[in-house]
């Protein structure tokens, strides 16, 4: 009898570690998909990250070394010598391309951080459908859009799930898993489990709008962009206030800017699209005219303030 738990047990943790996330497409190397692919290099995953040209991997790229070193500076601060062993250990285990299909055709799971457009987001997983083999998992990191949307161009809906990460990735501690009825437990568990291999703290979620976080943050965030149109208050101002008097770490204006304003306006427009009687998601006239600028925030050094050109 003993025995028999004891063979039961080797079995199945054999099992769970058989099927355990160990290579790892990352697709769109922008904010999040870069601090993706970094995270999850650093915790001994192989990854591949992915995006449309050349020029926009190099650039992730060094984006990632930039954050790796304010790391490493932290993590041994007088140690030289182990500053470079884990530099070299998390880029050994990245690799950037530009090819997509031939990524993930060696991957257990697959993560979408590319632009928050529904039909973009489907027309990315319809092609990967087919090119992935059966075995491997699909995670969207989308901030607004029902998981299901997505999830239902591809024959997989099994193997389909969410994995909402914050910005900045290697510091924010949390990781919003999310499930579509569809979703086996075994996804889920996996999809979970990988979360925490990358040391985040899991929550569960059904597909709700804006799963947990955004749910509330979003409202919130949109209040702070019409106190301003109505001319109550500067952005400053209200920035100074939620940081001062409400302990945040950063005010909604500097928030925004650090999201990206393009990013803000597609979650905006998609909320409103799915909920148009809704006032809160009309269109915004100060956000509108300074994403048509291509003020987008501190990627292009200027939103709602402006900033030195790192
Ligand atoms: C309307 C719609 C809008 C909704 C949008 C939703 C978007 C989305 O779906 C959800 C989100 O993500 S929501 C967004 C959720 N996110 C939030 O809400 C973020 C709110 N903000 C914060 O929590 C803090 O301001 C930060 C943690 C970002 C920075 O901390 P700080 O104290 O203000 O500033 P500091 O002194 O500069 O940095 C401190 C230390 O961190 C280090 N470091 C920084 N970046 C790094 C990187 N990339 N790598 C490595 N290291 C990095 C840095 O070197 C320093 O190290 P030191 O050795 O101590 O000198
Ligand atoms: N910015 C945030 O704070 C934040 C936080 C959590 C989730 N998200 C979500 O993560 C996703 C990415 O956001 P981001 O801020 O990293 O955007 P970003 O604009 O910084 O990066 C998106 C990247 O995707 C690439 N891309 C677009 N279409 C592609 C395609 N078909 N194939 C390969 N690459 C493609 C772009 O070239 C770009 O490099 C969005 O769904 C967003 O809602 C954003």
């Amino acid at each position: 009898m003993a025995f028999t738990k004891f063979v039961i047990r080797a079995f199945s943790t054999s099992t769970l570690h058989f099927n355990a996330v160990k290579t790892v497409t990352v697709i769109g190397s922008g904010l999040m998909g870069s601090g993706i692919a970094q995270v999850a290099a650093a915790t001994g995953h192989k990854v591949t990250l992915v995006d449309k040209t050349k020029e926009i991997v190099d650039k992730a790229e060094v984006s990632i070394k930039k954050s790796i070193d304010r790391i490493v500076k932290k993590k041994f601060p007088d140690d030289a010598k182990a500053q470079l062993k884990y530099s070299t250990d998390v880029l050994a285990n990245l690799n950037m391309s530009t090819d997509v299909l031939t990524a993930v055709k060696s991957s257990d799971l697959v993560i979408e951080a590319i632009v928050e457009n529904l039909d973009v987001k489907r027309e990315l997983f319809g092609l990967l459908d087919n090119a992935a083999p059966e075995k491997t998992l699909f995670a969207s990191n989308t901030s607004s859009i029902p998981i299901k949307d997505i999830a239902s161009v591809t024959k997989r809906k099994d193997k389909f799930g969410g994995l909402h990460f914050f910005n900045p990735v290697p510091l924010m501690k949390l990781l919003e898993v999310i499930r579509i009825p569809e979703t086996s437990d075994e996804t889920y568990n996996l999809l979970d489990a990988f979360g925490k291999a990358l040391g985040k703290t899991t929550v569960q979620c059904k597909d709700t709008p804006g799963f947990i976080v955004n749910r509330l943050l979003v409202p919130y965030m949109v209040e702070a962009i019409r106190l301003v149109e109505r001319g109550d208050a500067s952005p400053r101002d209200v920035d100074t206030a939620m940081k001062l008097g409400a302990g945040y770490p950063m005010g909604p204006f500097e928030l925004l800017d650090y999201v990206g304003l393009d990013t803000t306006k597609f979650i905006i427009d998609g909320w409103s699209k799915r909920d148009p009687e809704n006032p809160l998601f009309k269109p915004s006239p100060i956000l509108n005219k300074l994403v048509d600028d291509n003020k987008l925030g501190l990627k292009t050094g200027e939103g709602f303030y402006k900033y030195n050109k790192q």
